[in-house]
């Protein structure tokens, strides 16, 4: 079990109107005792209750005054006793109450400790410790959506689902296990395999919003390109709101890739902008150039920027293979100048007076809601790990059902059906988690 108690600045390292100082584990209450001074001893305080204490630092000297928070095991968000002090936010000062705890006897906190402890006295699955790390870096109001989601449990809760239609299959091929003499008979073999169907088909569902989790997770990648000079520069600064690439009249200013995030009618997209595409014999262009080409085969949604003043070209176009062609939306920019009357369609935008970005941003959801793989209104959404386990599930139930329609004796079945049962146990971190932990948490702030 946990003996030893940690302490960690929970709120951002900077100057700020309060920071938040806590320390779990079963000393918690006692290394609190010797740094704060409280009207009471800590152990008569009532929880969750804020006391106005004084704090001393290691030497006793007065430090800081502010409230005090404490929580009583179980009740508290690691499940262990938990003290919090809410003092001035100064960095001296938060970093001095640390130091204070820790000359009292409690342990510096690992990144995630705090929640990794509410993992491990059983306050959430770990579908929903990963969930508190996604809604701390969600960007958009669709990823806090599903990090809500997660949070409540949702994915937990598919597994425990899955696992209910599962074990009683397993139930069932196991008893003819101990009764060799007896064949699954082929009314009963229909019946399992549409269990392990069902299982099957809703296990692909949830690795279908995997794509969901990344663009969540990571936003969707979109690529400005075009020619030198179009406004692509231009239109970044323009969607982020401030001006983060040089923009200038020389073609082929911009000549690495510049990424930012930004955030579409709440969908999360991680911008690229380019180098512009043309012949170049200038080494650093070119090199430039090829990043594009790449970025542009793994896009999600492509913004192909032109200057609409100027008559349609083929020279204008960017070269697109066709499966990429339904993801890509064209800009006509620079309508300040006034629309050639040979493009014949795109959206008529000017980076100059701000106008059509609204038909912007809408096309933008168009086009990545029509992908299929964003659904609003089914905030699930699977992360990489999870997705590893899903896999493996598909693969471990689709192994059993081959098994069982062939014929096969029903330990192979079984065998089967009880690794499938183990990888679902992992999703939720019941088994077999001990290598992984430190991966997940390791990613997390300190103090969380
Ligand atoms: N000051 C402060 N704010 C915070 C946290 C915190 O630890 N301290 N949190 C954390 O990072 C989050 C809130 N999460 C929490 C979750 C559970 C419990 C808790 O005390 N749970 C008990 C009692 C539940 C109840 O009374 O309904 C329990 O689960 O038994 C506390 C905070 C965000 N804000
Ligand atoms: N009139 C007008 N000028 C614009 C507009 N958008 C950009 N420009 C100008 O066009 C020039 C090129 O803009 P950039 O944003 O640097 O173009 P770019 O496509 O990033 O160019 P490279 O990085 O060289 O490929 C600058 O002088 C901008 O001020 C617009 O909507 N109207
Ligand atoms: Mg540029």
């Amino acid at each position: 079990m946990l003996h030893d108690t940690i302490a960690a600045i929970s709120t951002a390292i900077g100057e700020a109107a309060i920071s938040v100082v806590r320390v779990s584990g079963p000393q918690a209450l006692s290394v609190a005792q010797t740094v704060f001074q409280a009207a009471k001893p800590l152990t008569e305080l009532k929880p969750r209750q804020a006391y106005l204490v004084n704090a001393l630092d290691s030497d006793g000297g007065r430090l800081d005054q502010g409230l005090l928070l404490l929580f009583r095991a179980p009740a508290s968000y690691t499940g262990e006793d938990v003290v919090e002090f809410h003092g001035h936010g100064g960095l001296l000062v938060t970093q001095k109450l640390l130091e204070s705890l820790l000359a009292a006897g409690a342990r510096s906190a690992e990144p995630g400790e705090f929640t990794q402890r509410a993992f491990l006295n059983g306050k959430m699955d770990l579908t929903q410790a990963e969930a508190v790390m996604d809604l701390i870096h969600a960007q958009s109001t669709l990823a806090l959506k599903a990090a809500h989601e997660q949070l409540g449990g949702a994915i937990g809760k598919e597994a425990a689902a899955l696992r209910e239609e599962l074990l009683p299959v397993l139930a069932h091929v196991e008893a003819y296990i101990d009764f060799p003499e007896e064949d699954i008979s082929p009314d009963t073999g229909a019946a399992l395999v549409a269990k392990m169907d069902l299982v099957l088909a809703r296990t692909r569902r949830l690795i279908d919003t995997s794509e969901q989790g990344r663009i969540l997770r990571h936003g969707a990648r979109t690529v400005i390109c075009g020619e030198p000079n179009v406004g692509k520069s231009s239109l970044l600064n323009l969607l982020l709101g401030f001006e983060r690439a040089i923009v200038s009249p020389t073609a082929g200013t911009t000549r690495d890739t510049i990424e930012e995030i930004i955030q579409v009618h709440g969908i999360p997209l991680r911008l690229v902008d380019t180098a512009g595409l043309r012949a170049s014999t200038d080494d650093i262009e070119r090199v430039g150039i090829e990043r594009t080409q790449r970025e542009l085969e793994r896009a999600d949604l492509i913004l192909e920027v032109v200057d609409g003043s100027l008559p349609p070209a083929s020279s204008q176009r960017v070269a697109l293979p066709p499966e990429v062609e339904s993801r890509r939306i064209l800009i006509l920019n620079k309508a300040d100048q006034g629309q050639h009357p040979g493009w014949k369609d795109g959206v008529a935008l000017s980076c100059l007076d701000n106008t059509g970005v609204e038909a912007l941003r809408d096309a933008i959801r168009a086009v990545i809601m029509s992908a299929g793989t964003l659904q609003a209104d089914h905030p699930i959404a699977i992360n990489a790990r999870h997705k590893a386990c899903f896999d493996r599930i598909a693969i471990q139930v689709q192994a059993a059902r081959t098994a069982l329609m062939d014929g096969a004796a029903p330990e192979y079945v079984a065998l089967d059906l009880r690794e499938a049962l183990q990888s679902l146990g992992e999703v939720v971190g019941i088994v077999d988690v001990e290598q992984i932990l430190d991966v997940i948490f390791s990613s997390f702030c300190i103090g969380k």
